[in-house]
């Protein structure tokens, strides 16, 4: 079922530090910061030859990170994102096998314009797991 490591996503306090960290420090090439309110994070991305890197700052007053944040307020590896063919043939399997799927269930728009949805850590060997549609 599971495709290409589309990104390792890292939760950040201050985004402008760790993208000039990221660009300075290791050479990198990041993105443009990119605000998703309805996703409650601003991001960018950092190009790797075999996948991306996601620095992820909260956005707003509801941000389903900021609660990880204060348990790691320097910051930490927040979820891994993989692609799938079919992104509902997979969400019904995993629920099939008792995997909880957040929010109401239904994939939303993630970053890359394609539907995503997000798997419990606590199913998935403490691990946040994003699901994004390939192609
Ligand atoms: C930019 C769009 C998109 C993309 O296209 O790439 C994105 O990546 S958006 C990224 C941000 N969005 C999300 O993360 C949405 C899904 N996440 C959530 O709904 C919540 O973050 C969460 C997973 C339900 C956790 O929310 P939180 O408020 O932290 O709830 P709890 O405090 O109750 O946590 C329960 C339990 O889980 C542990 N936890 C929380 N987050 C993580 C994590 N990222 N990785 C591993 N474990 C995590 C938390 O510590 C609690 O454990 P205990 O303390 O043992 O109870
Ligand atoms: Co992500």
């Amino acid at each position: 079922m599971l495709g290409r490591l589309n990104h390792v996503a890292i939760a950040v306090p201050d985004l402008a530090a760790a993208a000039n960290q990221y660009r300075a420090s290791l050479g990198a090439e990041v993105t443009a910061p990119q605000a998703l309110p309805e996703h409650g994070v601003t991001v960018v991305f950092i190009n790797l030859p075999n996948t991306k890197i996601e620095l992820l700052e909260p956005l707003g007053a509801d941000s389903p990170i900021a609660a990880f944040l204060v348990k790691n307020p320097s910051g930490g590896m927040h979820h891994v994102c993989y692609e799938v063919d079919d992104i509902l043939a997979a969400r019904d399997r995993l629920q099939a096998d008792g995997a909880r799927v957040l929010g109401d269930g239904n994939p939303r728009i993630g970053a890359h314009g394609k539907p995503v949805l997000f798997l419990h850590p606590k199913d998935f060997c403490g691990t946040l797991v994003e699901l994004e549609q390939a192609g």
